[in-house]
């Protein structure tokens, strides 16, 4: 069985690598189409994570194993043996003489004996030797914490900058570990406590979060097999993003914008929240992820999103200004917040996807802040931690819409454990993965002055 995980864990590397695929989309495919036990669908997801989380310095140490290059043909052992190289380094649930075994069956069954024999000498060698050599030579180099944490040197060096040394490096240390599982109960149908019994009675081990009230942890299982799930009781969401809602704090009957909305995670926390009365127009650009939000709103009873497709900078095309009580702008962004989920990401983006971020996030919440009524609310967010796309783009729209003023009633709204970290004056919020185990995520409130009216919203 342990065989058939490393190769499924094989194939799913592949699979990201050659389509460029989000790790998080295609590892979901992969786990609801197999009919491994929890315990392995658990240990796949950590090899497979762990792989592309500590890639950097797998392939340092690769790059030294190696006496010469793998011919073009044969790439797909680079893989192989980056996650048995990562098993061996950094899990201890396995003795490295069984994965070695496994890699070699794997290297003669889908390549040859010449190959077989290759993944053998260089597996072995690091069984023998070790990295300690290896290890001095990456102290003696310039990129030191590209390889202590296993990430693009400019990246930490920008959140050094940004953050100081301290939270930079506790940052790039949470990030190489595994996220928690967690859900959001669907206060429209069930309560958290009645979901914790429910699920334990189909095996599912889980505790209440700490950072939301609907929050729930699962400790074991597998959330997306179990009837609750099924059943529309649960959404997985991480905790931070659950405080999105919260911050937009929509009330029943009320009519709320969200303009980037799909998988539609806030969107259908909203939809609860409001207890199903009222409405929540749910925005994406892109037409095939519409689909997304429909079918999570179906699957937990709820009727009151609308979703259709618009770019949310033309917002003002399809609705009269100032139509909404609240307005959300979950934007597109880094993603920095979501490493440990979405390992991938610290490969694939730029500085230059960074800088040309922030102009998209400043032109929708330009646009949506048009659709908000006078004392109405506008959120931003994003699930990243830069903060060019974050504190930088929110400044800026205070400073150009003088209209606005900060959510006063911001921190009211969140947790105790998180208040210290709302500076006096403002009420934003950056959440760092290392302050509450949780994705990093960044939050922005501000209410529409009345133009003589009373506050609305
Ligand atoms: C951070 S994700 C939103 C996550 C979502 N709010 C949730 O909680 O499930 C950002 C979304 O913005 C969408 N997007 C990007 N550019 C957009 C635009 N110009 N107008 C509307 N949506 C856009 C992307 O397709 C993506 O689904």
């Amino acid at each position: 069985m342990d065989n058939n995980i490393r190769a499924i864990a094989l194939d799913v590397l592949l699979k990201i690598e050659q389509n460029q695929a989000y790790s998080n989309l295609q590892l979901n495919q992969t786990l609801q189409n197999t009919n491994l036990k929890s315990v392995d669908k658990a240990l796949l997801t950590n090899i497979v994570y762990g792989t592309i989380q500590r890639k950097n310095t797998i392939d340092f140490y690769l790059d030294q194993l190696l006496n010469k290059p793998i011919k073009k043909k044969d790439r797909w052992v680079l893989s192989l043996l980056r996650l048995s190289i990562f098993q061996m380094l950094y899990l201890d649930r396995v003795p490295d003489h069984a994965i070695i075994h496994e890699a070699v069956e794997i290297a003669k069954e889908r390549g040859n004996q010449g190959l077989a024999g290759l993944v053998n000498g260089i597996l072995r060698k690091l069984q023998r030797e070790g990295t300690a050599a290896m290890d001095k030579k990456a102290e003696e180099g310039i990129e030191k914490e590209a390889l202590s944490y296993s990430m693009p040197q400019w990246l930490f060096d920008r959140w050094k900058e940004q953050f100081g040394q301290d939270d930079a490096e506790k940052m790039a240390q949470s990030n190489l570990l595994a996220s928690p599982v967690t859900a959001r109960v669907n206060t429209k149908k069930s309560n958290r406590k009645d979901v914790l019994e429910l699920l334990l009675e189909e095996g599912i081990v889980a505790e209440e979060g700490e950072l939301s009230p609907e929050g729930i942890i699962i400790k074991e299982g597998y959330l997306p097999a179990t009837e609750v799930y099924k059943q529309g009781l649960v959404t997985i969401q991480d905790e931070s993003s659950m405080l999105v809602a919260r911050a937009v704090s929509p009330e029943s009957g009320e009519t709320i914008l969200d303009t980037c909305a799909a998988p539609g995670g806030k969107s259908t926390h909203m939809a609860e929240l409001m207890q199903g009365e009222g409405k929540v127009v749910s925005l994406d650009l892109h037409a095939h992820k519409i689909d997304l939000i429909k079918r999570q709103a179906e699957r937990l009873g709820l009727e009151n999103i609308e979703a259709s497709v618009l770019d949310a900078r033309k917002v003002s095309e399809a609705f009269e200004t100032g139509t909404f009580d609240r307005v959300l702008v979950d934007a597109p962004c880094s993603g920095f917040g979501v490493i440990r989920k979405k390992p991938d990401l610290k490969w694939s983006k730029t500085e230059e996807d960074v800088t040309r971020l922030t102009s998209i996030q400043r032109d929708i919440l330009h646009a949506a802040s048009e659709m908000v009524k006078d004392g109405g609310l506008l959120v931003y967010s994003t699930c990243t931690v830069d903060k060019e796309e974050n504190d930088n783009v929110a400044d800026w729209f205070l400073s150009n819409h003088p209209e606005f003023e900060w959510d006063s009633q911001f921190a009211e709204k969140m947790p105790r454990s998180i208040k210290s970290y709302i500076i006096d004056g403002r009420s934003d919020l950056q959440i760092m993965p290392h302050y509450f185990n949780s994705d990093g995520f960044y939050i922005a409130a501000y209410r529409k002055k009345t133009t003589g009216g009373e506050k609305h919203a």
